[in-house]
């Protein structure tokens, strides 16, 4: 099977990669069931990258219906070591305006109906998450935004996105509370993505591309597809932009990254006590450990 060290991950307004070359479409399935989409695996600035589109190309299920486990797991079956997640977000922030960058240092869970966990069924393990992001991944990721200097697009370094459920957008009340905390940006899918990620020993980093100024802003009563969609293509390219210069960076200076050990001191349950059939199930993420 065709392997890659960095996957990207699309969102909404990013389901396809134009720079990826040599394209190889891999249907993938996992012990959690099918990804999101067949992968794209092909050539950028040299080296080999994984792209799958969060909700289908089409854009078809919603955050609560995303396979994260499945997406992050056919992710570490093909060798993915970095994942850069593109993702568009609401500010909670004045400062933070529509078609901004945000590479966010820390997430609030407000998600409710997910499985964030690779673990259970007779494997116990608890991985540290108190830096949710990588910052090696998260600082590279900044720099080449700094370096590219796209006109009229401020990069926030740092800063809290919220994963709410969704699919419907917050309330005011909801928004509001979010702002109170200090929070810097909303939106629904890569808390859970992060988290799994750091279960399957894969760096990750966000680029969130702001959209809207969620529902407390006093100049915008609603959030509303139409005024996110208008952003989001906008975004899109920008995010092909960066995405591209990051991956050369990467491709050149893959930097050390303690999400690549976070199993290390997590497990809890010794191997000759853990069910033949999860050991199995987590094969690719536990052989490292217990071969
Ligand atoms: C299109 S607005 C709401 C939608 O956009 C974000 O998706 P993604 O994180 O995959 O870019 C947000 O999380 C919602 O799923
Ligand atoms: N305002 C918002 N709330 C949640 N997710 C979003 N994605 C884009 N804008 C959003």
């Amino acid at each position: 099977m065709a392997q890659a060290k960095i996957g990207i991950i699309g969102g909404s307004g990013l389901y396809q990669m134009e720079a990826l070359k040599e394209i190889q479409e891999v249907t993938l399935d996992t012990p959690f069931g099918s990804p999101s989409d067949a992968l794209a695996i092909g050539q950028l600035e040299g080296t080999s990258v994984a792209f799958l589109a969060r909700h289908g190309r089409n854009h078809h299920l919603t955050p609560s219906e995303l396979p994260f486990r499945a997406n992050i797991h056919a992710m570490k079956q093909l060798g993915v070591e970095y994942i850069i997640s593109a993702s568009a977000v609401g500010s909670l922030k004045e400062a933070v305006k529509p078609l901004d960058m945000v590479v966010p240092d820390q997430f609030v869970d407000r998600t409710q109906h997910r499985k964030a966990t690779f673990f259970g069924e007779g494997i116990v393990a608890h991985i540290a998450f108190g830096n949710p992001v990588c910052p090696a991944l998260a600082a590279l990721l900044s720099d080449t935004i700094e370096t590219l200097a796209l006109p009229d697009i401020t990069l926030h370094r740092g800063g809290t996105y919220v994963c709410m459920e969704g699919p419907a957008f917050s309330t005011k009340a909801e928004s509001n509370l979010y702002r109170s905390w200090g929070a810097t940006v909303i939106g629904m899918t890569n808390l859970t993505e992060a988290k799994l990620a750091r279960e399957a020993e894969i760096a990750y980093a966000t680029l969130a591309l702001v959209t809207d100024y969620d529902c407390w802003h006093p100049d915008h009563d609603h959030v509303t597809v139409e005024m996110v969609i208008g952003n989001l293509q906008r975004n899109a390219v920008n995010a092909q932009k960066v995405i591209q210069a990051a991956v050369k960076r990467l491709r050149d200076n893959p930097p050390p990254s303690e999400a690549h050990s976070a199993l290390k001191y997590a497990i809890l349950t010794p191997r000759d006590r853990a069910p033949a059939e999860t050991l199995e199930k987590l094969s690719s993420l536990l052989q490292k450990y217990f071969d």
